[in-house]
């Protein structure tokens, strides 16, 4: 192990939101040193790594604040911390821009008034410590180590607390942590899910067994402290993965789904369905994205990648007919029930892989005047991309939360037609490194192709 300390110069911020300096012609990336700043930084290259840590900031950025230190564990999850809303909003929108500006102008990203509590679903992951106590948190990167996390500063705080009263009465019904290396235990994870509008709560137990002796008195109790929960899931993962969720589950108390209000719709969220984290900034991505579409009234779109039919039963008053397709079966389920629950009859919803569907819409010769996307961080395969080109829509409206992914699709439409017209970044995961940003491309038609 060789140890030493050097005055460096940040030169710029990785996607992680690292600051990059030069040692000896090399780049090195350090965690919480901010764009301009000067500083002393620590480097210890062990064996096969390096590692780096600011001892001392001689010049300190007018981005820089201090975070907010009685917070537990924050750090792993809240990259930006350090950084003031200004500094996260320029951090942001250079990222786009860094990956989209060759395409057209960025617009300036938009952000959120107050930052900070927004995340309606907490996961938490349970284990032991050293001293054989329950805690729960997040998982370090690359290692089976849950780091604890008691109170986040993007986390809704009552998740926080109903999350706080499990660990203790988990420890009181004898429930042991599951421990991925042995795959034993019985209490993987703890995921909240709450209604911003309606203030309801999901609490999900993901579990490795359906064993759940003591579940009564548990639920008693968890309810007795908690009685603004009003469901409760026991989903049974038995796998070895980091995916948190398992096929089975069973509702323990209440009716084992949540409602919330978004732009006017009432939503019903089952455990497994994907619904955006926070609810203020979707609003605002909505109905940008609603907005760039400019509908008339008589178009038919199509809603891709269509979780639980938000986007598709927001825009249906404003055009003749939408379809949905979503692959996940409890999601698609979520749709259809959301669009008899709104009273809205011209929204069709189709579990199916959206590559697979679009290639069935492009055979029938479909006529469809937009296409909403929006795929998950991996972004759209080939099939979908191909046959979106075969169908030609007149416009589609990209929505990513990945705009690595979003560029590498972009590169591929626009050689086949499209061209950007308008790109703007949203604000949806404040403090984080992520950032989620809507693109508006019309079709030029084949002579536009490269
Ligand atoms: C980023 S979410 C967007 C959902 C929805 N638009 C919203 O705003 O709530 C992506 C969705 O794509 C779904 N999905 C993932 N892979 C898919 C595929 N191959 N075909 C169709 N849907 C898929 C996921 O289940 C998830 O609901």
């Amino acid at each position: 192990m060789k140890k030493e300390q050097v005055k460096v110069k940040c030169i710029g911020m990785d996607e992680r939101g690292k600051g990059i300096v030069k040692v000896r012609g090399q780049r090195i990336h350090v965690p919480n040193l901010i764009e301009g700043e000067t500083a002393v930084v620590e480097i210890i290259q062990r064996k096969n790594f390096k590692e780096v840590k600011v001892v001392q900031i001689l010049e300190k950025s007018k981005y820089r604040v201090v975070p907010d230190q009685s917070l537990e564990g924050q750090w792993e999850g809240c990259q930006l911390q350090h950084l003031s809303n200004e500094g996260q909003a320029e951090f942001k929108q250079k990222m786009v821009e860094r990956l989209l500006k060759p395409y057209g102008k960025v617009s300036k990203i938009l952000t959120m008034d107050d930052p900070y509590h927004y995340r309606n679903k907490v996961i938490s992951t349970v284990a032991y410590n050293q001293k054989r106590e329950i805690i729960s948190g997040i998982y370090e990167e690359n290692t089976h180590r849950v780091i604890p996390v008691t109170q986040c500063m993007i986390h809704n705080k009552q998740a926080d607390k109903i999350i706080s009263t499990i660990r203790k009465i988990a420890k009181t019904y004898k429930m042991q942590p599951y421990n991925e290396d042995a795959r034993q235990g019985f209490l993987r994870h703890i995921l909240i899910r709450t209604g911003f509008a309606t203030k309801e709560v999901m609490v999900v137990l993901v579990v490795s067994n359906q064993i759940f002796p003591g579940k009564k008195n548990f639920i008693k109790e968890l309810l007795k402290v908690h009685p603004e929960i009003t469901t409760i899931v026991m989903n049974i993962n038995n796998r070895q993965t980091s995916v948190v969720l398992g096929d089975k589950e069973q509702v323990l108390y209440g009716k084992g789904y949540i409602e919330d209000i978004l732009c006017e719709r009432v939503f019903q969220i089952s455990a497994k369905s994907f619904y955006q984290i926070n609810p203020i900034q979707t609003e605002v991505l909505y109905g940008k994205a609603i907005e760039m579409a400019k509908l008339k009234g008589n178009e038919v779109v199509l809603d891709a990648y269509c979780g639980i039919g938000t986007i598709s039963l927001i825009v249906s008053d404003k055009v003749k007919e939408v379809i949905g397709v979503e692959v996940n079966k409890e999601a698609v389920k979520d749709a259809i029930k959301n669009a008899k629950r709104n009273k809205i009859t011209n929204a069709y919803f189709h579990q199916e892989d959206a590559g697979e569907f679009m290639v069935g819409l492009a055979k029938q010769k479909q006529t469809i005047h937009t296409v909403f996307m929006d795929p998950p961080r991996g972004g759209s395969d080939q099939k979908f991309l191909s046959s979106l080109v075969r169908l030609s829509p007149k416009q589609i409206v990209y929505i990513s939360c990945n705009p690595t992914t979003q560029e590498r699709d972009l590169r591929y439409l626009t050689k086949q037609g499209y061209k950007v017209r308008e790109i703007q970044p949203v604000d949806m995961f404040p403090q984080t490194v992520h950032v989620e940003s809507i693109i508006l491309m019309t079709y030029c038609g084949s002579e536009a192709k490269q």
